[in-house]
């Protein structure tokens, strides 16, 4: 026989202390016990319910029932706490099969779907829980949780973000709300590599092609003792990945899909409706993962932050951080990219940066393309891969050409910036480059450009003998799409001109540039504000 059949008021006080210490548990916030404790009493709970069908008084049988399901409520709040969603959820769903409108029960499901962004789900929980909350009481704050899954449905279905509000309060307060978005996009298999993004549609510069929540991230100020600092970040990292793959099935299978790096080209190519918030359960297979598995995803697809307000206000430069953010790796490099990628707290935003034809693959940078084939070369090793990207390939070739070669030493050598673009200029005439190509090699060669046309004195000695700076700029856009440094030379170009850079159709030239640079989630006026910020404080 068990103790509470034997001694039902020994049964009932033990009961009643592990609660009181479970609760106590839960406002102090000390989640894992807390759980603990209330798996202990539930355990209990339901053994007194199995035990009770020749009891007495028949509100016995109520009360248990009662405590169970506030009890399972409780396990839930606590486990969602620690990001076991898996079983948070179940006991979500077991404790409303008690009470089937348990007000906490459903404001606890509702908060762990949105933060799974499972919005119209989330909010048939709290429109259930408004039929019992308490006007001027927690129904505000009910009708704020109803307010947000609305507005996030409706982002990640119409994709029309602004975050100009943001950027006008000079990156102050809360990031903006994100929600997820797939725009019009698919994954096939890539020619770059293994499987790749594609538009299924036209896009035209700074629209949206998807928006993305991590699956986690981690921070860290980079200061003396940085590599410690980033080591740890890199720890808890980690940790955090292989926490949500054990415990959330739908991430583990979303982070199944990822390329561990090897045979890419027989990888699976997964739909683009598995990545979208509000797909069923039932779509994702039970995949199981393996620490080693999840290192190697680790490897090929986390990315660096690339914080806008660091970037422009050149606020906490040295701050670093890292994230797997799951559609967002399906992005292959390409170093003439049609796409830019801003990070906005744990929410990554990719938009193209110049205009996307349907059917051509959605590439990024996954470093800084602005720079020589040498350089770049450097780093796609660092990535594990060869990158044989059009562009490369055209360098690659044009590279042997003893006139590219010359002024590459020649740079590297101190030569005068002016007079190296000026010998580029007439090497590319002589070897018959034309169209985007020219754009390439002026890209590789961006830091000689930028130099020139910043200085004065280049200006005035080399002026006349090489391109006029917007043509350039055009021609570096069209080629590797917007970058800030170029915006910022154009700008600064367009102001000394005498123009003030405030002339239309030089206004236009720089906002579309900037669109490029920031997407259309910017607005005129917080697109013009970001201009004049790169201005004064960019931080590259
Ligand atoms: C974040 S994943 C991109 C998606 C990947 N292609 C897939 O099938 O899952 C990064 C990996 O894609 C491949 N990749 C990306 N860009 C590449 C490029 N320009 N050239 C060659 N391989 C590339 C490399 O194997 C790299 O490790």
């Amino acid at each position: 026989m068990k103790q509470e059949e034997q001694q039902p008021e020994m049964g009932e006080e033990l009961m009643q202390q592990l609660r009181s210490k479970a609760t106590e548990l839960l406002l102090r916030e000390e989640w894992n016990e807390s759980a603990n404790a209330y798996s202990h009493f539930i355990s209990l709970c339901r053994a007194h319910i199995s035990n009770t069908h020749d009891l007495t008084d028949p509100d016995q049988l109520s009360k248990l029932h009662k405590s169970l399901c506030l009890a399972l409520s409780n396990r839930a709040e606590a486990r969602s706490r620690l990001r076991d969603f898996d079983e948070a959820l179940n006991d979500c769903n077991e404790a409303l099969k008690i009470e089937t409108t348990h007000f906490k029960t459903l404001v606890c499901k509702g908060k762990i779907l949105l933060s799974l962004n499972r919005y119209s789900m989330a909010s048939n929980c709290f429109k259930t829980a408004l039929l019992d909350a308490q006007p001027g009481g927690n129904s505000e704050i009910i009708n704020g949780y109803l307010e947000k899954c609305k507005k996030l449905e409706f982002l990640s279905r119409t994709g029309s973000f602004d975050l100009s509000e943001w950027v006008l309060n000079g990156f102050r307060g809360k990031s903006p709300e994100l929600g997820e978005y797939v725009g019009a996009v698919q994954i096939k298999k890539s020619e770059i590599g293994g499987r790749g993004l594609f538009a299924t549609k036209n896009i035209e510069a700074g629209t949206l092609v998807l928006v993305t929540k991590a699956i986690a991230t981690d921070r860290c100020i980079l200061s003396d003792t940085g590599e410690n600092a980033q080591l740890v970040m890199w720890k808890n990292f980690i940790d955090k990945v292989t926490g949500s793959a054990t415990k959330c099935h739908r991430i583990r299978q979303l982070i199944c899909t990822l390329s561990t790096g090897e045979d890419e080209d027989g990888l699976r190519v997964p739909d683009i409706s598995l990545f979208r918030p509000e797909t069923e359960e039932s779509c994702f297979s039970d995949e199981k993962i393996d620490m080693s598995r999840i290192l190697s995803i680790l490897d090929v697809n986390s990315l660096v932050e690339d914080a806008i307000s660091a970037k422009v206000l050149g606020k906490n430069s040295d701050y670093y951080g890292v994230g797997l953010w799951v559609l967002a790796s399906f992005i292959n490099h390409s170093c003439h990219p049609n796409a830019r990628r801003l990070h906005i707290g744990d929410y990554v935003m990719v938009h193209a940066s110049r205009d996307v034809k349907a059917g051509e693959e959605i590439t990024f940078a996954y470093f800084d393309v602005l720079s020589p084939l040498d350089k770049r070369r450097e780093m796609s090793t660092t990535w594990g891969f060869h990158c044989s990207c059009k562009r490369c390939k055209f360098e690659e070739e044009l590279g042997t050409k003893p006139e590219i070669r010359e002024i590459e030493m020649g740079l590297e050598r101190g030569l005068d910036v002016g007079g190296a673009v000026y010998r580029l200029e007439e090497g590319m005439r002589r070897c018959m480059v034309r169209g985007k190509e020219k754009g390439y090699m002026r890209a590789s060669f961006w830091a000689a450009y930028s130099e020139a046309y910043g200085s004065e004195k280049s200006v005035r000695k080399w002026g006349r003998r090489i391109p006029a700076m917007e043509v350039v700029v055009d021609s570096v856009v069209e080629a590797v799409g917007s970058d800030e440094r170029v915006l910022k030379v154009l700008v600064e170009g367009l102001k000394k001109s005498g123009s003030g850079g405030g002339g239309v159709v030089e206004m236009e030239r720089a906002m579309k540039v900037g669109r490029g640079v920031y997407g259309k989630v910017m607005k005129k006026q917080a697109t013009r504000t970001l201009l004049e910020l790169g201005l004064h404080e960019q931080s590259y």
